[in-house]
């Protein structure tokens, strides 16, 4: 049997690594949105990023399969699609909680864009909806989105340091209903785009029924 040390250390050596490809292939993605190379480049390089893909799946998972480098744990997931680290279509937003309340940072890249130097509107969504889980997180067991109403008041600025704050104002049994914001580190106080959300715990025979074996990393 392994020693419980290796096998902390090598999830822990696996985790940077995952991290490190994640902020690679941001990288990668950011100058594919913003390259003006020539067609000629751009085929040549296609060619090139295909070949990478055989060595990455010669070991995957599929769906309903948990990545390993979670170790088993919903709460530090790698390959979440707004604060993953290891997701290259995640800005990753970093989240905090401080006092209750749920507080996340990133910066959206041109691959983000929607109106020209602006963010697209379903990546706000995307924000929101992930720092109202965390805020629902903040009262115990994790959730699942009910109901997110947004109000897109401005539009929010790419290549800008963003803040994310998501607060729990009222909770009934395992229904939460929070609010969240997003607005610029420069002025916190001006609210780009807010939303309402009202997320539940699923019930135990919802959670078998969508998750079945995996139902504990979502209840
Ligand atoms: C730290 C880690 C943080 C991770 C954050 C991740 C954030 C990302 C979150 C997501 O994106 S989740 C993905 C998007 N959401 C879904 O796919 C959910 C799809 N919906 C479902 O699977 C089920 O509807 C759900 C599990 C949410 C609820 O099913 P249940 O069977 O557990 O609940 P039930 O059906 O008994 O209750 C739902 C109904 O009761 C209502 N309800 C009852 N009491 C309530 C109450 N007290 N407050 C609010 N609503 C209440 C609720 O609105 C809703 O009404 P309607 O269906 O009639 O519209």
């Amino acid at each position: 049997m392994s020693d419980p040390v290796d096998v902390d250390d090598d999830l822990a050596q696996r985790r940077r690594a995952a991290r490190e490809l994640g902020a690679a292939l941001r990288e990668l993605t950011d100058a594919a949105v913003s390259t003006e190379v020539d067609a000629a480049t751009l085929t040549d390089l296609a060619e090139q990023v295909r070949a990478l893909v055989p060595p990455l799946t010669a070991a995957s998972r599929v769906r309903g399969e948990p990545a390993t480098v979670d170790g088993g744990q919903r709460a530090r997931r790698m390959y979440n699609p707004a604060s993953g680290p290891g997701n290259p279509i995640a800005p990753p937003m970093k989240v905090e909680i401080v006092d209750g309340t749920a507080i996340g940072r990133c910066t959206l890249g041109l691959a983000y864009e929607g109106p020209p130097s602006y963010g697209h509107g379903g990546i706000s969504a995307l924000l929101l909806d992930q720092i109202l889980g965390h805020a629902h997180s903040t009262r115990g067991k994790h959730g699942m989105t009910v109901k997110l109403a947004l109000r897109y008041r401005r539009p929010v600025p790419l290549q800008t340091p963003l803040r994310i704050v998501g607060r729990v104002e009222r909770v009934d049994g395992r229904w939460t209903e929070s609010v969240a914001t997003i607005s610029t580190e420069d002025d916190p106080d001006t609210v780009l785009v807010e939303a309402r959300g009202v997320f539940a715990v699923p019930s135990a025979e919802q959670a078998k029924r969508l998750f079945g074996e995996l139902e504990r990393l979502v209840r």
